[in-house]
């Protein structure tokens, strides 16, 4: 089995004369957590995108999961396959409770008994520690943080082997944020390889083994985290205004 979970190869995305990603390579090691930062519009979500085929994969490029190239899949299969990914905005279904929020995940995740999906839920939430009484309260009710909390709960209701996070922190307290880090860091260390798209660096240097830059599209830098906040093309680009 590929020591490297994910392989990115010459990765591109073209929207007409906008490259939006253009030329990224790298990898992700088995049970490691890497984080991706860098300005607004740089092409981090775009990544995200062509990685998991949602809603499109790379104009060109290869990426490989567990050793197989997967840039060609459909979406669906993509996430059977064990990579799954959340995204910017919240997911919850506003009218559902918390629980049957994650029962809708786990039906759409095949074919499992009532058992079964109830096993899963449960240890998604216990994953996430959501609250025992929050569980049956209708979604939008939910604080932000434990409607964060309800998302990852969601993305692993299908006990993936990568999850992919879009900016998880974002609207979050300085506190909340500290708990998100103590749960990211429970989550990987449960198995999960995490790859972490974040604006709050703090985050990222806590928790991450290696970060990426993205900037126009393309790396510009990648290593030791701490390292790689003192890159003076790193500063310039992205850090300079950032207290
Ligand atoms: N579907 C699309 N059609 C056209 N252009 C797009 C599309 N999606 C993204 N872009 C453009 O691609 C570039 C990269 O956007 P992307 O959302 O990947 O950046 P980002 O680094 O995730 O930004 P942010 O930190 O603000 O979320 C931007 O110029 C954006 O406008």
């Amino acid at each position: 089995m590929s020591e490297n979970i994910l392989e990115i190869a010459g990765a591109c995305k073209f929207f007409g004369g906008l490259k939006a990603v253009n030329g990224v390579s790298f990898t992700v090691a088995r049970g490691e957590m890497l984080g991706i930062a860098g300005p607004n519009g740089s092409g981090k979500s775009t990544l995200f995108n062509l990685i998991t085929g949602v809603p499109f994969g790379p104009t060109s490029g290869e990426v490989r999961f567990m050793g197989e190239r997967i840039d060609r899949w459909p979406a669906h299969r993509i996430s059977r396959a064990g990579l799954v990914r959340t995204f910017q905005k919240d997911a919850e279904f506003p009218a559902l409770s918390a629980h049957d929020t994650l029962l809708v995940s786990a039906t759409y995740n095949g074919q499992l008994s009532r058992a079964q999906a109830e096993a899963r839920i449960d240890n998604a939430f216990r994953s996430v520690d959501f609250g025992q009484t929050r569980r049956s309260m209708p979604s939008r009710e939910l604080s932000v943080y434990e409607k964060k909390q309800l998302m990852i709960a969601s993305a692993l209701i299908s006990e993936p082997a990568l999850l992919m996070l879009d900016e998880p922190a974002s609207g979050l307290t300085k506190p909340e944020i500290q708990r998100l880090d103590d749960l990211l860091v429970a989550v990987n260390r449960s198995g999960v390889t995490v790859l972490l798209i974040e604006h709050v660096l703090s985050l990222l240097l806590s928790v991450s083994q290696r970060l990426i830059v993205l900037n126009q599209g393309s790396v510009l830098a990648a290593g030791d985290p701490h390292d790689v906040v003192k890159n003076p093309q790193v500063i310039e680009a992205y850090l300079g205004g950032r207290s």
